[in-house]
Order: structure tokens, then sequence, then C-alpha cells
């Protein structure tokens, strides 16, 4: 599935704050809300609708509804900073969580924690996480979503590496990735570049 690299004023303009090292956790929080309610909707765009029909003070008219539920499965930590903002715009939202975290030299994700709905199946399903840096750990918990059935899944992120999206491309091609922004590369730490840092630690203020 091509990628999809959000292309819009206040997106770019969110990030560049949150790219700022100045930007304190609280903030941070906030910013990162906002930009997820960007990605969310673009995500969101094919998600199946049908057509009702709806009685306005003035007259019946044909209004498009939602069809197909949403799933939405956080990568902790980080990801649960994207959290909120979906839950608010899909109340009827069903959430399964991930937890992995990266071995701090090799990069390798270590699964720590899982609970993802079976109801996932036949759900239009978002996994996010903010950064898609090596794609191991994205690559990790969309396996783990569809062994849970689900087959319409979309990987949301703030940052992308070039490296994380064709490792995600490779082992998915049937998943469709939306972001913020293409970055140019990672260091030999693992980490994008610009990037943003530790999204984890500046959210949580845990340096
Ligand atoms: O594409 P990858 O190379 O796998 O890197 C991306 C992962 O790294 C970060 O999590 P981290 O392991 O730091 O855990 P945290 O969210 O708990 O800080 C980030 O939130 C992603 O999950
Ligand atoms: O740049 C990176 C890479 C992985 N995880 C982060 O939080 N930032
Ligand atoms: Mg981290």
């Amino acid at each position: 599935m091509p990628l999809q690299v959000l292309d819009h004023p206040l997106a770019s303009h969110l990030l560049a704050s949150l790219r700022d090292e100045r930007t304190p956790p609280q903030e941070f929080r906030q910013l990162a809300r906002r930009l997820t309610t960007l990605l969310v909707l673009q995500a969101t765009y094919g998600i199946r609708t049908r057509i009702d029909r709806v009685t306005t003070p003035l007259c019946e008219t044909e209004a498009r509804v939602l069809d197909q539920g949403l799933a939405v499965v956080p990568v902790l930590r980080a990801g649960l900073g994207m959290l909120e903002p979906i839950v608010d715009l899909f109340p009827d939202v069903a959430v399964g969580y991930i937890g992995l975290e990266r071995h701090e030299e090799t990069a390798v994700a270590r699964s720590y924690y899982s609970k993802v709905p079976q109801s996932v199946e036949g759900r239009f399903t978002l996994c996010v996480d903010p950064m898609l840096a090596t794609g191991g750990s994205a690559a990790q918990a969309i396996s783990l979503i569809k062994a849970h059935g689900a087959s319409q899944i979309t990987m949301v992120s703030i940052v992308s590496a070039p490296e994380g999206v064709e490792k995600l491309q490779q082992a998915h091609p049937d998943v469709a990735i939306v972001t913020a922004a293409l970055d140019e590369k990672l260091n030999d730490r693992h980490y994008i570049v610009p990037g943003l840092g530790d999204f984890g630690d500046r959210l949580y203020g845990t340096p």
C-alpha cells in the first residue's frame, strides 16, 4: 500500500513544535493529541459508510453515516499519547493494547504486554505509534493484530524513517501507512534524524 504523508499547513506547524527540544511535556502531550486528530481524519478516510435518511426541521434528506466499527491499538508506551483524540472522535471504538520496548543497543523490540480484542475482526483497525524508526515494533504489533483477525489495518505514526517504512511495507504490504513526516534517516543509535528524540520520554517527562 502507498505511504501517505499528511500535507497540511496545520500539521506541519504542530510538528515543528513537537520537534522543538524546548517544548515541555505538558505542551508536547497537547500537540501530540492535536496532530493525531488530523492524522486520524486522513487515516479513516476509507472507513465504510452507508446512506441513511434523516429528517431535518425542514424536510427529509439523505445522509452518509458510518457503517463500520473502528478499532485502535496503541503501542505502549508512546502510542498512548495518540489514543485520547481517537476515542473522542469515535466513541464506539474498540481499544487493544500492545506493549513493546526496544533494546537500547540492538533496537530489537521486546513484547511485554498484549490485550487485543477479538472484535478487531471486521473493524477498520488503526495501529498507532508515533515513531516508525527501524519498523521492528510496528511489524511485530501488526502481526499480533492480524493474529486476532483484523484484515483492514492502517499504521498511523507521527514521524517515520525510510528504513521503517520499507521494513513495514515488506513485512505487511497490505497495511496502509499514514504519517505526518517522512524524515531523512536513522542514526547509529536507531533514532530518527532529524526526528524529535525519544517520544515516550518527552511525553512523560522521563529523561
Ligand atoms: O521502529 P522501531 O525501531 O521499533 O522504534 C519505534 C519504537 O520505539 C519507541 O518505543 P520505545 O521502545 O522507546 O518504548 P516506549 O514507547 O515505552 O518509550 C516508539 O514508541 C516505537 O514503539
Ligand atoms: O527516534 C526515535 C526512535 C524510536 N523511538 C523514539 O521515541 N524516537
Ligand atoms: Mg522510548
